[in-house]
């Protein structure tokens, strides 16, 4: 709570923190960064008007290397000479300016950023992409900026920002069997829409979400800018607690960062997930959202299993027990990408990888792959795709012609054995 005893939100609780004043939604700040992540798309950009707004020419530095990351994710290996031009100065200003934290090949930006260890409850992060709200599902607030944001960021360490409302999404209920926090947060955006929290942040609780590992609630803060979110922060706790461990030895979550009671929401949003059916999101928005019995049927040309969102061990384990040793359908392609190099191993570790190209999947090393129509996998003209990432807009995996349904792993998986979108309950 603050000083003057006003109950606070987590984001008025981290805003305040960063910028050292007791502040309140509506307010402006001048924060101070905890952690920056760029990447191989946006990152040239924001090497460039570092460049550019330095006064110091001879020997720019930036603000502290040591709080920069910088990863390699979205065109990797190089595939194309753009790509490959992109690559060589975002390791070139890696080394110039002592950035440590520049990771080539270790998987997708958002995976790799919690999973070794760089972000925390109460920090506050920027990266240039727009999917970084995911962190908030470790108590941090977490949101994309743009490459000339960056730049600022990378030349002083600090940014402003309007301290955001937030919407409280209360979300009480035991999950039913083959469904997962995708489900929930395809459902939540089908139900309030694509721009129901422009510049807020929301705020996922209740007895569903407490009962989430990190890896279900990463995959709910990551599609908070899926409704217009600033942000998308889970309060942290035991669990984030654990998660954190594994990866910092001897870190102890200092504060609960969770929002008081009687914290000032803009909106307190209640559901009951119990009997929650599979959700998914058909084309071309994501809050075109609907129940999987009223889509089952529809004939696929490609599964795409990966991403930020839900390319993880727990997922793809979740698809390798509902594949159980069957084939992929004659009629349709399945792409499995593990998020990051240490999931993948974790996978291979378990034997899923083998299981899996047993079933006729190809298996591709830890990228964004076909997620935003990148360098492989893409959907020709009339194609027709199911994936587990977190955007479905018309040519988002290739040709404007082709369609993107997204869903669970589950849901995919099951699909991946029949050539349509089957309701993963039946298999
Ligand atoms: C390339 C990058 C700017 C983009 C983003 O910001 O989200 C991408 O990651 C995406 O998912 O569309
Ligand atoms: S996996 Fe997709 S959504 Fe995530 S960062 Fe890569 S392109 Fe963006």
């Amino acid at each position: 709570m603050s000083d003057n005893n006003q109950p606070m939100t987590i984001s008025e609780k981290i805003m305040s923190k960063a910028s050292g004043t007791n502040v309140r939604a509506g307010d402006f700040v001048f924060a101070d960064i905890d952690r920056a992540m760029t990447h191989d798309i946006t990152g040239p950009l924001a090497v460039k008007g570092f460049y550019e707004i330095m006064e110091n020419k001879e020997n720019p530095k930036v603000w502290d290397p040591n709080k920069i990351v910088i990863i390699f994710d979205h065109q990797v290996p190089a595939d194309s000479l753009n790509a490959a031009s992109n690559h060589i100065m975002l390791r070139e200003f890696a080394k110039e300016q002592a950035i440590l934290n520049y990771d080539v090949y270790e998987g997708i930006c958002h995976q790799v950023m919690p999973e070794k260890g760089h972000i925390k409850p109460g920090d506050l992060v920027v990266g240039s992409d727009s999917h970084t709200c995911a962190y908030g599902a470790i108590g941090a607030f977490s949101t994309g900026v743009g490459s000339t944001d960056m730049a600022a960021v990378f030349a002083s360490g600090k940014l402003w920002f309007k301290v955001p409302e937030t919407i409280r999404f209360e979300i009480d209920g035991e999950l039913p069997d083959n469904v997962y926090s995708k489900d929930v947060i395809l459902h939540v955006i089908g139900d309030v829409g694509a721009d129901c929290a422009m510049y807020k942040t929301a705020e996922f609780g209740g007895s569903a979400v407490r009962n989430m590992s990190v890896s279900e609630r990463m995959t709910m803060s990551n599609m908070a800018i899926e409704m217009g979110g600033k942000a998308g922060i889970i309060e942290s706790d035991k669990v984030t607690e654990d998660y954190i461990k594994e990866r910092v030895p001897g870190y102890k979550l200092d504060s609960e960062w969770k929002s008081d009671d009687g914290a000032n929401y803009s909106e307190i949003r209640k559901y009951d997930v119990s009997n929650l059916e599979p959700q998914v999101a058909c084309p071309h928005n994501v809050d075109n959202v609907k129940p999987v019995t009223e889509v089952e049927g529809t004939e696929l040309d490609q599964v795409f299993i990966g991403s930020c969102t839900n390319g993880r061990y727990e997922d793809l384990e979740i698809a390798a027990k509902i594949m159980d040793g069957k084939k992929v359908a004659d009629n349709v392609r399945l792409l499995i990408i593990p998020a990051s190099r240490t999931e993948y191993m974790k996978l291979l570790k378990a034997g899923y990888i083998e299981q899996f190209m047993e079933a006729g999947a190809i298996v591709e090393s830890p990228c964004c792959g076909p997620c935003m129509g990148g360098s492989f996998g893409l959907l020709g003209d009339g194609e027709v795709g199911l994936a587990t990432s977190n955007r479905n807009f018309k040519g988002r995996e290739g040709s404007p012609e082709s369609f993107v349904y997204l869903s669970s792993p589950a849901t995919a998986a099951a699909s991946a054995l029949t050539g349509k979108i089957t309701d993963p309950r039946k298999i």
